[in-house]
């Protein structure tokens, strides 16, 4: 309801969703003196979601619900809690807010949960504060708070380079159906990087745009069964060598008839791609009748980025 004379104010609460993802391709190049590796990735954002509720409160603050809530630290570490201070100190704002995380992304599990969160922050803070950041403000913020976070905001599919933060929107045609086998047990993106290290070494090969032509090709036709064949991810070794259990829901989703399956970025959710909403159950069901799983998530994508999906007092 708008009140005549006060409908200038900014609203008290806004309600955003950001999407996770999976790296259809992740290519690693060697690491570089600032100690991050340049990446080249094909991003599909996925319809499993992260909700960030944002409102006016006298000190910043963060709390968070669903099954992995536990793990997520509610101190200053807190993505979302930095994304909010940061678009504070950007636009000069004094307020503060409060952040209630609805999460849905599983918790270090290398769909970029956090990044998720940060993205809605991002957008929710604008929005409560009527602080006006362009996108492309908001797009710099994002890439200082981590590798992922730009990639939440924009959602669809887009190729990333640099740290994975450089980002050009890609042509996908259709929908594309995800299993997902979830680990309680989490793996930390910096580990996983240094075991890449350990294994390539100096062998990590420069980078170049040519290896991803087939996968380009299959998202542009809508061809699952051709994006299938062309998944891949350079962390994956690294992910297997400090889990050594993900090799099972890998040989599972096979053994279903995934299209192609895929550790989901640092891991360890494993991303199974179905033929159909239909055949994405089914993988989903092997996945826990093997017991191969602690969870099991089906999704489609690609899907749009962060959005505000809600405005209130
Ligand atoms: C594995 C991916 O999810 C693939 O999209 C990303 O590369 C990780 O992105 P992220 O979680 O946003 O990572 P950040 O928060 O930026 O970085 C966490 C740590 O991961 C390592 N890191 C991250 C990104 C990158 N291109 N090279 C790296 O070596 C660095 O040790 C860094 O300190
Ligand atoms: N809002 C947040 N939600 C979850 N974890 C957070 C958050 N903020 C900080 N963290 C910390 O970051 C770590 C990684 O969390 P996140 O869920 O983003 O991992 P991820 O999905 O593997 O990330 P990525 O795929 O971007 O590498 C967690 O273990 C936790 O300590």
């Amino acid at each position: 309801m708008t009140v005549s004379g006060v409908d200038d104010l900014p609203e008290r609460t806004v309600r955003v969703r950001a999407p996770g993802k999976v790296n259809l391709s992740l290519r690693v190049g060697p690491v570089g003196s600032d100690g991050y590796h340049p990446v080249s990735t094909v991003f599909q954002a996925v319809s499993v979601y992260e909700e960030v509720v944002a409102r006016s409160a006298g000190e910043f603050g963060v709390t968070a619900e669903g099954p992995q809530a536990a793990a997520v630290p509610t101190d200053d570490s807190n993505l979302a809690l930095r994304a909010a201070r940061a678009v504070a100190a950007h636009a000069g704002v004094d307020d503060a807010a409060h952040l209630h995380l609805v999460k849905g992304v599983p918790v270090a599990g290398g769909m970029a949960g956090g990044s998720a969160d940060a993205a809605a922050a991002l957008l929710a803070c604008d929005q409560l504060w009527g602080t006006g950041l362009s996108r492309d403000e908001l797009v710099t913020i994002a890439a200082e708070l981590g590798s992922d976070v730009p990639f939440a905001l924009v959602g669809h599919t887009a190729v990333g380079t640099g740290r994975g933060h450089l980002l050009t929107p890609a042509l996908s045609r259709g929908e594309f159906h995800w299993a997902f086998a979830v680990q309680d047990r989490g793996l930390p993106t910096a580990g996983v990087y240094a075991a890449f290290d350990d294994l390539r070494g100096h062998d990590a090969q420069p980078l170049t745009d040519e290896h991803d032509v087939p996968l380009m090709q299959a998202l542009r036709a809508g061809d699952a069964t051709a994006l299938g064949a062309a998944l891949h991810n350079d962390l994956e070794p690294a992910a297997l060598e400090l889990d050594p259990g993900l090799a099972e829901p890998l040989a599972v989703a096979t053994d279903a008839g995934a299209l192609g399956v895929v550790v989901s970025g640092s891991g360890p959710t494993v991303a199974a791609l179905a033929r159909s909403r239909q055949h994405a159950l089914a993988i989903a069901a092997a996945f826990t009748a093997s017991g191969v799983a602690d969870r099991v998530l089906t999704a489609s994508g690609p899907v749009p980025g962060a959005r505000v999906v809600g405005v209130g007092d």
